[in-house]
């Protein structure tokens, strides 16, 4: 695992975007998978600057969703994929027939989750994984003790997560959903490259748990100890309680220039 610590949000923002930009100068259809939240917008500003400016084409990406309510309307303007439209695929130019999503309105929860599992695979697999995290450690939506080996699948939200999700649905908790489809973490160490953004001193604790505690379930994200290629990118905020910070920062600034993350 390589942490990469950058001064603040937007240039977390701006790292990330350059990875995604080289790996699709490499492989034009490139499977990106993307997350919500409030962490990764940056990434998407950045992003689409780069396709505003030519210095990368996303006519042939393709975008792939890690988690979605169950319940919500698709058109719903917080349903992860009016989410994901507003703040990725629009601002890139990427068309729908390019995205590939869980259904979160099906009738058949299971039998959603197990054709986006299957789709994703079918799909040759996604390339480059983003991440965020919650302030319980989770990633997608795999709460703490979710199986790391668990596949795509409905989930029950902690009351916590709720509560940091209740400013997206006007403060009120009773709009935010219980139940969600996340891709399992067993499905996320699938990615060829997963990529976790973190920033604020919020999620200190969580950045540590996941990078320097024990790979454990009871922190979702440390799952990414297992990986071959993972990077998480943080702020000083959200390294700020890193043992071995230094250490990071020391390897960062002499790692070879042609190695990227
Ligand atoms: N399902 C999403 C996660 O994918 C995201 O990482 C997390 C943190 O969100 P934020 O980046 O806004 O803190 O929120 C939700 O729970």
């Amino acid at each position: 695992m390589e942490v990469v610590i950058v001064p603040d949000a937007k240039a977390g923002g701006e790292l990330i975007a350059e990875a995604m930009a080289q790996l699709l100068r490499r492989k034009p259809d490139a499977l990106l998978g993307v997350a919500t939240g409030s962490t990764p917008l940056p990434v998407y500003e950045a992003l689409a600057a780069k396709v505003r400016s030519g210095a990368v084409e996303v006519a042939r990406a393709r975008i792939a969703q890690l988690d979605e309510y169950v319940g919500l309307p698709a058109a719903h303007p917080e349903s992860y994929r009016s989410v994901l439209r507003r703040e990725v695929l629009e601002p890139l130019g990427i068309g729908m027939d390019q995205f590939m999503g869980p259904d979160g309105t099906a009738e058949d929860v299971q039998g959603a989750c197990e054709a986006y599992d299957q789709a994703l695979v079918d799909a040759g697999s996604v390339d480059l994984q983003l991440l965020g995290i919650g302030t319980d450690g989770h990633i997608g939506f795999n709460e703490p003790c979710s199986s790391l080996a668990s596949r795509t699948r409905i989930k029950t939200l902690t009351e916590q997560t709720r509560i940091d999700n209740a400013r997206f649905f006007d403060g009120d908790i009773d709009q935010v959903p219980h139940h969600v489809i996340t891709q399992g973490i067993g499905t996320i160490l699938e990615a060829r490259h997963l990529v976790l953004l973190a920033t604020g001193e919020g999620k200190a604790d969580a950045v540590a748990a996941t990078v320097e505690g024990p790979v454990a379930a009871v922190c979702p994200a440390s799952a990414l100890q297992l990986h071959p290629h993972a990077t998480v990118v943080v702020d000083e905020a959200a390294a700020s309680k890193l043992k071995l910070a230094d250490y990071f920062r020391y390897t960062y600034a002499n790692k070879p220039e042609w190695q990227g993350i």
